[in-house]
């Protein structure tokens, strides 16, 4: 898929079919009938070869069929620019710069723009044909929520994700000396239910190479690619360098995207980790279906300010209650120090806790983790 905002020029005209979903002769392949979906000015077929039933492709095949006569794409069919179909939807961040304003706004959206650029020569690079060849040498995909879920269980704490990360724009350089396969190995041993790992070079000093030596240096916990993405080529990508799961950002993707994208993660075996920062975009989520784990983001992205209640504010009432029906996990991101800071968000609701900082910095970021529960936490 050509991503709804990763569209250069903003104005592309697409053809939809509008016809209702067809009715598949249950006899052929589900690839042979599966819908067409818009991809950068071309049709193409949302794949749903694999490991998948009929009846769940045919349930699936009736959601893209509906996702693709929705009022989003619509709007983008009639030429609305993506960042007019974004900032409708609350979202600050601009994919590219705006006439006579070149100067990005904030950190995350001078992030974005460079990402715009990177994924772009990345893909002349590796157009997604090569990428879809490298799919099957990839190690399989691992259940991401079931480790979350499995650890919750065992230790009565939130599961841990531990972030494998070097570098942050707001605090430079954490660690010095970095060898990102000891630093998986000792969070697994000591506990770590999944790990994340950053592969932004530019603002994180990460890299996929990093991800694929974690992976193939036998650690079983499942991989969290930290990445910003913003074109469903990069789930692919991320996926064939042995990802579990990919972040998807709701400040920087308009509902469509994440409804996408997310519908391509289950079909790659990846999940979605769909982040959130104010009630606008939890609320947003929310109205998508099938998202399983969403992740409040304690930080503000465009600032850098972290503020651990807003996990508790936007867990309260409702919203909470609706997180809890759909059976939802929740992950509380950034700015966890102290046994007191995860009892508070743990209280407030969430399941799983995504932690950099506070470990990474320590001299044994694995014995860090007894210091962060209060408690020895052990791995299922
Ligand atoms: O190092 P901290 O404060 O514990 O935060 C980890 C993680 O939450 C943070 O790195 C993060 C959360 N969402 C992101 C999106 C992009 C980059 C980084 C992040």
């Amino acid at each position: 898929m050509e991503s709804l905002c990763f569209t250069t020029p903003a104005r592309v005209r697409v053809s939809f079919p509008s016809a209702s979903p067809p009715k598949p002769a249950r006899s052929l392949p589900p690839a042979e009938w599966a819908p067409k979906i818009p991809m950068g000015g071309v049709r193409r077929s949302v794949s749903l070869r694999c490991t998948r039933g009929l009846e769940e492709a045919a349930a699936l095949d009736n959601k893209a069929y509906s996702l693709i006569n929705s009022i989003e794409v619509r709007e983008w069919e009639s030429g609305k620019s993506v960042d007019d179909i974004a900032a409708n939807q609350g979202i600050r961040i601009r994919r590219h710069p705006t006439k006579g304003e070149d100067t990005p706004r904030n950190i995350l959206e001078k992030i974005i723009w460079d990402k715009v650029i990177e994924v772009s020569e990345l893909k002349e690079e590796k157009p997604l044909t090569l990428v879809k060849e490298t799919l099957h040498n990839a190690p399989p995909a691992r259940d991401f929520v079931g480790a979350l879920k499995a650890s919750y269980e065992k230790n009565g704490v939130p599961a841990l994700i531990a972030e494998v990360k070097k570098a942050s724009p707001s605090k430079g350089v954490l660690r010095e000396d970095f060898d990102p396969v000891q630093i998986a190995k000792t969070y697994e041993q000591h506990g770590a239910a999944c790990l994340s790992i950053l592969t932004d070079g530019k603002y994180f000093q990460g890299s996929f190479e990093n991800l694929e030596a974690v992976r193939n240096a036998g650690v079983q916990c499942p991989l969290l690619c930290k990445e910003f993405i913003i074109d469903s080529w990069q789930l692919y990508y991320a996926r064939s360098k042995g990802a579990d799961a990919v972040l998807l950002i709701a400040g920087v993707l308009p509902d469509l995207d994440i409804k996408l994208m997310s519908m391509e993660c289950r079909e790659l075996g990846l999940t979605a980790l769909v982040e959130v920062h104010n009630e606008r975009e939890l609320d947003r989520v929310l109205n998508i279906d099938g998202i399983q784990l969403i992740g409040i983001n304690n930080r503000d992205l465009e600032t850098f300010e972290v503020d651990n209640s807003i996990t508790k504010r936007l867990l309260e009432g409702e919203r909470g209650e609706i997180i809890r029906g759909k059976g939802i996990i929740v992950v509380g991101e950034s700015g966890l120090f102290t046994p007191h800071d995860v009892s508070y968000i743990q209280n407030a609701g969430v399941k799983a806790v995504l932690v950099g900082e506070s470990l990474i910095k320590q001299n044994d970021p694995g014995k860090a983790i007894a210091g962060l529960f209060g408690k020895e936490i052990s791995k299922c």
